[in-house]
């Protein structure tokens, strides 16, 4: 199976319970709520995405012939000769439309720990190291368990206390950036203090003016 990538980058993750931690990111093109397109997200499942993830034409991106060529090249992201577990975050676009056991089989062989950000739309394959769900209101949800669930907030029809009772380890929500934002952020803080199970997860990286 070949990969088409949007981009591929060194960042740090700047979101939910790893938020702080290196990563190479890997940005899978296409998804299954949304075309990508402008003109299509007032149509869209999903219409808040933050994301281009149309093409392959990103930093680093394009089409991986083989498991283990995009392996090799997210390995080639990672700082030779440091300790600590090299880390790999596979996001979209909808990664789970793409990610395999044997792209995660070949980054295993080369030391990473693989963590996915999906929808939750889409069965999981074996052998993932961290599982953050981000459910979408008006999209069915197959994935109930995980390492984390992070809610974009508020999503009207996509209550908190709707997730509440999965089976995840960390319970998020992260403010959605629109032009609301800060009142989006209001909310967010309030819901957390009378909610304590859940906690705020602010996209970091765009605080700190990094990918
Ligand atoms: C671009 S998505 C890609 C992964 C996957 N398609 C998903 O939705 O989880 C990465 C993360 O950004 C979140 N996100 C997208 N648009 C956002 C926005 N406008 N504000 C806050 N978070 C957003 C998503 O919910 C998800 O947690
Ligand atoms: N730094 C950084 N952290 C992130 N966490 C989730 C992201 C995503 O787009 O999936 C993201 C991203 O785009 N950049
Ligand atoms: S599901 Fe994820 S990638 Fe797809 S449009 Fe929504 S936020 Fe963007
Ligand atoms: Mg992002």
């Amino acid at each position: 199976m070949s990969y088409a990538v949007k981009e591929m980058f060194y960042t740090l993750q700047g979101e939910g319970a790893q938020a702080g931690r290196a990563a190479v990111f890997c940005r899978f093109a296409g998804c299954n709520l949304w075309s990508g397109r402008e003109q299509d997200r007032g149509a869209a499942v999903c219409n808040f995405c933050d994301t281009d993830f149309v093409g392959t034409d990103g930093q680093g991106g394009g089409k991986f012939p083989t498991a283990l060529a995009l392996a090799d090249a997210i390995a080639a992201k990672w700082p030779s000769g440091q300790p600590g577990r090299p880390y790999v975050v596979c996001t979209g676009g909808e990664p789970l439309l793409q990610l395999d056991a044997p792209l995660i089989e070949a980054l295993h062989a080369r030391g990473f720990e693989v963590a996915v950000e999906t929808n939750g739309t889409q069965p999981a394959p074996e052998g993932l190291d961290w599982i953050c769900v981000s459910p979408k209101a008006d999209a069915e949800l197959v994935l109930t368990r995980g390492h984390e669930l992070k809610l974009v907030y508020p999503q009207p029809l996509a209550p908190p206390e709707r997730f509440a009772g999965l089976a995840f380890d960390n319970f998020f929500l992260q403010p959605m950036d629109s032009v609301l934002q800060k009142q989006n952020t209001k909310a967010a803080v309030a819901y957390c203090m009378a909610h304590p199970q859940w906690r705020l997860s602010i996209q970091m990286h765009k605080v700190v003016g990094i990918d």
